[in-house]
């Protein structure tokens, strides 16, 4: 099916074609048409339901049901599924895929994807693996919004040798998306993640499932004080399943040794509030306050996220 395309400025690429349409890949679309990015913008889903959605909020010009179709013709494909998933994907696509179009992804892990895609692109493919460090707990083709990009970093990992016009082009399609774009080492980006994403996340799953699993008459009262803190830990416990199993097992190495150091450091402060180090416990909560100012500071230098500022942060 066709719809409207485009607002008229300069297009960067004739068509993108966007296999997985959730919300990264409906977010891309929706950026997409308002910056007038792509002349025409193609969508994979593979089931009916998502393919549905596609078409009534017109998300794509077309919608397919085959990675190969979407991909006919397309100067840029974007790999918007699950880590797990991308070598399947990238695999059914290579039918349709035009010589000398470049491929991309939005993954959360790099060095999975290098693996699992580089070696099944034909000679001739540029290949540009990406990641948009912004999201929400929210999945699927109607979670989408087209500023979800702005004011964001975009990390991308050349494999070295890259052809260094189609980094260019991926690079400035995140900067006309809003985004502040870095080039890294795809093993750094990786143990950065676990760090920065993929550790909160673990957390998050822990303590919901650990409170829910308290006994009856507890649970009540956990849900019912579910305010502030435990309330901010279940937005991100709600982040999709399989997006999130995908990422553990894809970055296992990086997410075990800052478990590691984690345990420690955890074990540490339960120590503390055993014996009662009184001094220990409140340097430690002095420092990370002054970490999370200084990073809210950098924020407002425009360096750094700042778009959640806490009325907290800026008092004195
Ligand atoms: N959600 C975030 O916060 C976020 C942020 C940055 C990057 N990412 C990355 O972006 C990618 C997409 O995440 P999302 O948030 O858009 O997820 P999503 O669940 O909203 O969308 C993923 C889409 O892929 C489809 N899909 C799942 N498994 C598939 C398979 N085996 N074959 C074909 N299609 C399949 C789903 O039907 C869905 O439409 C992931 O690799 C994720 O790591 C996510
Ligand atoms: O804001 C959120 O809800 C997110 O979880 C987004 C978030 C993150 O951890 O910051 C999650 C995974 C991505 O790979 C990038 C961004």
């Amino acid at each position: 099916m066709t719809a409207a395309s485009g607002t008229g400025a300069t297009e960067l690429f004739g068509k993108v074609a966007l296999l997985g349409v959730g919300l990264i890949g409906s977010s891309l679309a929706l950026a997409c048409r308002r910056h007038g990015l792509a002349g025409r913008l193609a969508g994979y889903a593979r089931s009916a339901e998502s393919r549905e959605v596609i078409e009534r909020l017109r998300l794509t010009d077309s919608v397919h049901a085959e990675p190969a179709e979407a991909v006919a013709d397309a100067d840029l494909v974007v790999l918007c599924v699950p880590v797990g998933a991308n070598a399947a994907v990238a695999e059914a696509m290579l039918p349709g895929l035009k010589p000398g179009a470049i491929v991309t992804d939005v993954g959360s892990v790099k060095q999975a994807v290098i693996r699992d895609v580089g070696p099944l692109l034909p000679e001739g493919v540029h290949f540009v693996p990406g990641h948009p460090i912004a999201g929400t707990e929210h999945s699927g083709p109607a979670a989408g919004f087209a500023d979800l990009f702005e004011e964001r970093y975009c990390v991308l990992t050349p494999p070295p040798g890259a052809d260094e016009a189609a980094v260019g082009r991926v690079a400035e399609l995140w900067r006309r998306c809003g985004s502040r774009v870095e080039t890294m080492e795809p093993a750094h980006h990786d143990k950065v993640l676990a760090m920065t994403s993929h550790l909160p996340h673990l957390i998050s799953y822990t303590i919901v499932g650990t409170a829910y699993d308290l006994a009856e008459s507890e649970r009540g009262e956990v849900i019912k004080f579910a305010a502030g803190g435990f309330r901010d830990f279940t937005r991100i416990a709600g982040s999709d399943p399989v997006m999130w199993r995908d990422i553990f097992l894809n970055n296992r190495e990086a997410v075990l040794e800052i478990l590691q150091r984690f345990g420690e450091d955890l074990s540490r402060l339960q120590r503390a509030i055993r014996w009662g180090e009184a001094e220990v416990l409140e340097d430690r909560f002095r420092r990370t306050r002054e970490i999370r100012r200084g990073v809210i500071q950098l924020g407002q230098a425009g360096t750094f996220d700042a778009r959640e500022p806490h009325k907290d942060d800026e008092a004195g």
